[in-house]
């Protein structure tokens, strides 16, 4: 059987990953999110094992010394981590998987899965994120701070990126990133 697509989709804090990856699993079929371990504190209506699986700092360095993540990374503050095995099974399974990872993640399953496809999701504009971060309600203005001053970073390294969408409107960037799915579904293989 074919095995399904990897598909990473990074973008800096408050873009509308979250939203798009949301508004995308309703409208695509075959593909699958891998929801992520962290040790960050759950936001008002969070549910564990649906948003996160929400883990202690104990139970998250566990799962790194049983080989259980395919690649983690620090964040702000804390740790979020991709589960291996069900990436793993997904793929195998001939469906398509969608990782909402930051930028050193992305890179280290890109050394591991260079055939995956890589998307980055970009704000119209820094006003525009910075008003989506504030606008959410779920951080304070320390934490907004440094999260915009991070997505500065992770922004320029947009270029290890197979994709660059605008998440301008939400139907829009799900339409570009459909086209993209599509598209690399018809891919003569080489
Ligand atoms: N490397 C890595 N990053 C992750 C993982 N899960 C989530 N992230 C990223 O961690 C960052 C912070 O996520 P979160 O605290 O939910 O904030 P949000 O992006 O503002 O909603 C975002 O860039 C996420 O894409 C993961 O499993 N591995
Ligand atoms: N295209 C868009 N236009 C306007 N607001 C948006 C758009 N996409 C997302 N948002 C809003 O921006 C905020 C951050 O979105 P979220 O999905 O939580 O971002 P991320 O997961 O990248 O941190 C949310 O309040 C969301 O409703």
């Amino acid at each position: 059987m074919k095995k399904g697509l990897l598909i990473v989709l990074s973008g800096p804090s408050g873009v509308g990953k979250g939203t798009v990856c949301k508004a995308l699993m309703k409208k695509v079929q075959n593909v699958t999110y891998s929801v992520s371990a962290t040790t960050r504190q759950p936001r008002l209506g969070e549910v564990d094992g649906v948003n996160y699986f929400f883990k202690t700092h104990e139970e998250f360095r566990s799962m790194m010394e049983n080989d259980q993540l395919l690649e983690h990374a620090e964040y702000v503050g804390n740790y979020y981590g991709t589960p291996r095995a069900f990436v793993e099974e997904t793929l195998a399974a001939g469906k398509d998987i969608i990782l909402e990872i930051e930028v050193q993640g992305a890179l280290k399953v890109k050394e591991k899965f260079p055939e995956g496809i890589f998307i980055f999701l970009l704000p119209p504009s820094l006003e525009e994120l910075k008003d989506r971060i504030r606008g959410r309600g779920t951080e304070n203005e320390v934490v907004i701070d440094h999260r915009m001053n991070v997505a500065v970073e992770e922004i320029a390294l947009m270029e290890h990126y197979d994709y660059a969408v605008v998440n301008d409107e939400i139907d829009l960037a799900c339409k570009r990133i459909e086209s993209v799915i599509i598209a690399e579904h018809c891919k003569i293989e080489k």
